[in-house]
């Protein structure tokens, strides 16, 4: 690709990745060794105020110049990747004799620039007439007529790699025409690397979060959006539920003018959002009407992102590592992605999805008595935890969870971290992609491999309102990604045979029958052929009984402030599997050292005598309390009282008086604006 930026004092040709793309000229035609050696003696005329050359180095061409950057002499050049800035070689600072002449040298890739502009002229507090004339020799940018090219960025911390700070680079070329040529290559490589840079999303604000300080964040980031060219509609929600209701309410027309979804806020506006939007996506992919197949595909290609305004923001610290609202924007600008496990969990009365967490007991405790402090901002969280841990209550229930074919296949991987391109993720994703194919490919034939009365059999009718042609092409689609071993996004066609349900559940849909299988009434839990096969077989299912200060399903790391390493030091971001920890009933002080514990190192198989740490990618919980001693709380919350507790989805209650449900683990369902944590 040719990127070219014309002035009349300079002529500056950057031909990126000649050899790998192949090179054209400005009219299209192949550039020949001839006007390459052309444009390179032309362009090393001499230069007045800065030593601009270009180097012929492994075939392609480099702007290269002496400028001033950021106030300090230095040599940059211009790469297909970006800029690499050497400094002059100077004093470091230190005491004495320390001190010794240093030079440094930094690559800028244009894939961590936002933007580039010309350089604002200098306050009027500034103006070189009010400054000392030796001031102005020192620093020539206070001139006023330096001229300035800003590129804004960010900065690592060198503490923690994931945590971003902003930074503008600013370059002091020589004359006019050369900051001109300079704004216009950069601005040339950042357009080259911005494939998947969304140009126009929502913005769903909750003014409630945290401590109130929902709008005060926005306001701190939106700049960020602008300087960045994207287009930006900002919503405000009213009350409580009401961005669940705009996600779900959102039409093609609408879904065609945005990329993407920012929540601003806590976990619980994240939560309610992509709540809604699955509603909408699983209606889609159910319905016959004509728009709906365009419906539920836009919905499955939008991407999701977390703005942290709020008390916890685990999603946020989950997928960045950091909680730095500057950081989650910077990687919506450059539109990273990667997928996300969706917990799916049915009540007798409801469906609903979690991304991090569906905890009973004592979390879900702490959650519903802290929604009446909430006042007292994210300190309500500390001061009820408290009470609740002295109060230690154990709960009795039968817990019965599936490992699964990728958990097993995966079990050998226990001990790798999430981050940034991980292996595990990877390999998860690969796994279920061709799982997904495969299954499509004999559903699209005709030929599902389900027994009639199965799980996935009774789904069917669901399943058989998408198109065939739909199911093919979304067969191909799986079978594509799965031979490339990228992770692909569920399509609306599987969406919709795993999420519908052909009729309404009875209060009796989760009654668990015999160990091993689970019978008719468990219309839900519906995979892909193979684990629904496996399921039937009813031998993998396990179960537990017993007295729980907690069970949690677990389905990402669940990183927060106060768990740093993650809730489970080896959850990942799209394995496929949750991490079913069962804290099995101790007193305060056992549990009060399980959770220093979780804060500190992470929970992890055989830490503690009492917490279970168990790979699944299924699970069902019957709480074993009498009935119906889940009653409504003065603020309408759940509030659990007798032997029973009540279920906490990634903050949010569960309602209703049915606390059993029926969870699986739904691989890659969600997209987000996110890289995986930077270690
Ligand atoms: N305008 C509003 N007024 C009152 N409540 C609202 C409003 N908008 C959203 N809510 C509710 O506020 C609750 C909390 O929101 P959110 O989760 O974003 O913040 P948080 O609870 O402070 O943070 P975290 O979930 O990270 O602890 C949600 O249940 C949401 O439904």
């Amino acid at each position: 690709m040719a990127l070219v930026a014309h002035h009349k004092h300079l002529s500056l040709e950057l031909l990126i990745d000649e050899a790998d793309q192949g090179s054209e000229q400005q009219d299209g035609r192949p550039a020949s060794s001839s006007s390459a050696s052309r444009t390179l003696s032309r362009s090393r005329r001499p230069r007045s105020s800065a030593d601009v050359v270009l180097a012929m180095e492994e075939g392609q061409r480099r702007a290269e110049a002496g400028l001033r950057v950021d106030g300090r002499p230095a040599s940059v050049r211009l790469t297909s990747e970006g800029l690499v800035i050497e400094w002059a070689a100077g004093r470091r600072r230190g005491p004495w004799p320390s001190s010794a002449p240093s030079s440094s040298c930094e690559t800028v890739p244009f894939a961590e620039m936002l933007a580039v502009q010309r350089g604002q002229p200098p306050p009027a507090a500034l103006a070189p007439s009010r400054l000392p004339s030796c001031l102005l020799s020192c620093l020539p940018c206070l001139r006023g007529r330096t001229p300035r090219v800003e590129v804004l960025t960010f900065r690592r911390s060198p503490a923690c790699r994931c945590e971003w700070t902003p930074r503008t680079l600013v370059l002091e070329p020589g004359s006019e025409g050369e900051a001109e040529d300079w704004a216009a290559a950069i601005g040339a490589g950042i357009e080259a690397a911005a494939a998947g840079r969304p140009k126009s999303l929502l913005v769903l604000l909750n003014p409630n979060a945290g401590a109130r300080q929902g709008r005060r964040v926005w306001q701190r980031v939106a700049p960020l959006f602008k300087a960045a060219g994207i287009r930006l509609t900002v919503r405000e929600t009213k009350r409580p539920a009401h961005a669940h209701v705009m996600a779900a309410g959102l039409t093609a027309e609408q879904l065609r003018t945005i990329d993407g979804i920012v929540c601003v806020g806590g976990d619980g506006i994240f939560h309610e959002t992509f709540n809604g939007l699955l509603e909408a996506r699983a209606a889609a992919a159910a319905s016959t009407e004509s728009g709906a197949v365009e419906l539920a595909a836009l919905l499955s290609s939008l991407r999701l992102a977390h703005i942290p305004a709020g008390s916890t923001d685990a999603v946020a610290c989950t997928l960045h590592g950091s909680r730095s609202p500057f950081t989650a924007a910077v990687h919506v600008c450059l539109g990273d992605s990667c997928l996300l496990d969706v917990l799916r969990v049915d009540t007798a009365s409801a469906t609903k999805f979690a991304s991090c967490i569906a905890a009973y007991g004592f979390l879900a405790d702490v959650t519903s008595a802290a929604e009446s402090y909430r006042f007292l901002g994210p300190m309500r969280y500390d001061l009820v935890g408290t009470v609740k841990l002295l109060a230690s209550r154990a709960y009795p229930a039968r817990v019965r969870y599936i490992e699964g074919e990728v958990g097993r296949a995966l079990r050998k991987h226990g001990s790798t971290v999430c981050g940034a391109g991980c292996s595990v993720c990877r390999a998860a994703s690969f796994m279920h992609s061709r799982r997904m194919s495969e299954a499509q490919l004999a559903q699209a034939n005709g030929s599902s491999s389900s027994a009639p009365g199965s799980p996935r059999a009774q789904a069917s009718p669901a399943a058989s309102a998408a198109p065939s042609g739909m199911a093919a092409a979304a067969a191909a689609a799986a079978a594509a990604s799965g031979s490339a071993g990228l992770p692909a996004a569920p399509s609306s066609a599987s969406l919709g045979s795993s999420l519908v349900r052909s009729e309404p559940p009875s209060p009796a849909a989760h009654t668990l029958t015999t160990a091993g299988s689970l019978g008719p009434a468990s219309p839900h839990f519906v995979l892909p052929a193979a684990d629904a096969a496996e399921r039937q077989g009813g031998e993998e299912w396990r179960e537990l009984e017993g007295e729980f200060n907690a069970i949690m399903c677990i389905v990402m790391p669940c990183r927060s402030d106060k768990t740093k390493k993650g809730m489970v030091r080896y959850g990942h971001l799209c394995d496929g599997r949750l991490k079913l920890v069962l804290v099995s009933k101790c007193s305060p002080l056992q549990y009060l050292r399980f959770l220093l514990h979780m804060s500190r190192h992470g929970c992890a198989p055989g830490a503690l005598k009492y917490v279970t740490v168990l790979d699944a990618v299924a699970v069902q919980v019957e709480p074993l309390g009498a009935a119906g001693q889940v009653a409504g709380g003065s603020n309408g919350q759940q509030q659990p009282c007798g032997k029973l507790s009540c279920w906490n989805l990634d903050g949010e209650l569960l309602p209703g008086p049915d606390q059993s449900i029926a969870a699986e683990v739904h691989p890659g369902l969600l997209r987000v604006f996110s890289r995986g944590v930077e270690q």
